[in-house]
């Protein structure tokens, strides 16, 4: 708005400096270009002082500009009409590409179906009686300048009134795919039942971790006997296990840190700018407050871990192998225990 605004001040500067250095003077067009710059010029000063009055200073600037459009239109062609020897396409000040203009800016901040009637409001208003003219003045309309309002008043117009609907139409289209794109990401980023990062995006945080030098570790850590959890309680139950891990180990874990559900009751935890030993012991931290969760009626919750560091060569294979090793090592030691796999 503030863009439009400014862009037709500079409008209205320009139309004055034109007129004034204009051969001829007349009264009208010494009075309306400079009158309605000193105007848009104050709504601009309005406009950045109270954004809030956005919706009433669009409305002044359209009235005020389609006044200052009817007014040369109108006068132009009753002088025209009515004294011998004067001719509109002599004597109107080139406003009709302005008049487009306005169009265009109704188009924009006029909703729905007050833009065309506004629209067509002013094309009756501001085209209708210089095309009345035109038509009953055929040597007038077949030169250059009665050639060109033709089109601007007519065809160019018209163009502009149904085009902008259209571009409207699809910029609202656009707007809402991706809207819809957004939360399209979103559900494939986040497992709907624990909050957690998805397996998708925790593995494109780890092919991103692999890309860098800086160190960093991977925890795989996964429920014990969580099948008989879901066979005695209930599934729903499961689910709320699954819920109070995801969110114990989201508290722990620092910001850059981030938690990954890998599968059923799998999580993986990617651990940047650490240690062995640090990751060791994040795990650590992990596994303890996973074993004091309650979730009643469960009577207990544990859970396995399996860490090691990336190492420079590694791929995504290779680490969560590793990683699924040492996993396994803790689970056949009887769970809830971490044990580490670093080196290739
Ligand atoms: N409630 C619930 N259960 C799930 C979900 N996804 C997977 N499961 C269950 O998780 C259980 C996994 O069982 P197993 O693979 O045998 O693992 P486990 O019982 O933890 O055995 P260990 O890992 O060897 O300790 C299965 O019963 C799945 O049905 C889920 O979203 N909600």
């Amino acid at each position: 708005m503030l863009f439009m605004l400014s862009l037709a001040l500079l409008g209205g500067i320009c139309a004055t400096a034109i007129h004034w250095m204009a051969p001829v003077h007349r009264t009208m067009d010494l009075i309306v270009p400079p009158t309605i710059s000193a105007l848009y010029a104050g709504l601009v000063i309005a406009l950045t002082r109270r954004p809030q009055w956005t919706v009433g200073i669009a409305r002044i600037a359209l009235v005020a500009g389609g006044l200052a459009l009817a007014a040369p239109a109108w006068l132009y062609t009753l002088q025209a009409t009515l004294t011998p020897g004067t001719l509109l396409v002599d004597t109107l000040p080139p406003v009709s590409s302005l008049f487009v203009v306005f169009l265009v800016m109704l188009m924009i901040f006029v909703p729905g179906r007050l833009a065309f009637v506004l629209a067509a409001l002013g094309w009756t208003t501001i085209a209708l009686p210089v095309l009345v003219y035109l038509l009953f003045h055929r040597e007038e309309m077949w030169s250059a300048r009665g050639t060109d309002l033709l089109m601007a008043y007519g065809p160019v117009s018209i163009m502009a009134v149904v085009l902008l609907p259209v571009q409207r139409g699809l910029a609202g289209k656009i707007r809402r795919l991706s809207t819809e794109r957004r939360r399209m990401e979103m559900l494939l980023h986040r497992d709907p039942l624990t909050g957690a990062q998805s397996r998708l995006l925790g593995e494109r945080r780890l092919r991103e971790a692999l890309g860098r030098d800086a160190p960093a570790g991977v925890i795989m850590l996964d429920l014990d006997r969580f099948k008989a959890i879901n066979d005695t309680y209930g599934h729903p139950v499961g689910d709320r296990v699954l819920q109070a891990v995801a969110s114990g180990c989201k508290e722990l874990l620092r910001g850059d840190e981030c938690i990954s559900r890998w599968g059923g009751e799998e999580f993986m935890a990617l651990v940047p700018e650490i240690d062995a030993s640090g990751l060791s012991q994040v795990a650590e931290r992990l596994r303890s407050a996973i074993a004091g969760l309650a979730v009643a009626p469960v009577q207990a919750v544990t859970a396995s871990f399996g860490v090691t560091m990336i190492e420079p060569d590694d791929t995504l294979d290779t680490v969560l192998q590793r990683a699924d090793r040492a996993l396994y090592r803790a689970k056949e030691q009887g769970g809830n225990r971490v044990e580490a796999a670093h080196g290739q």
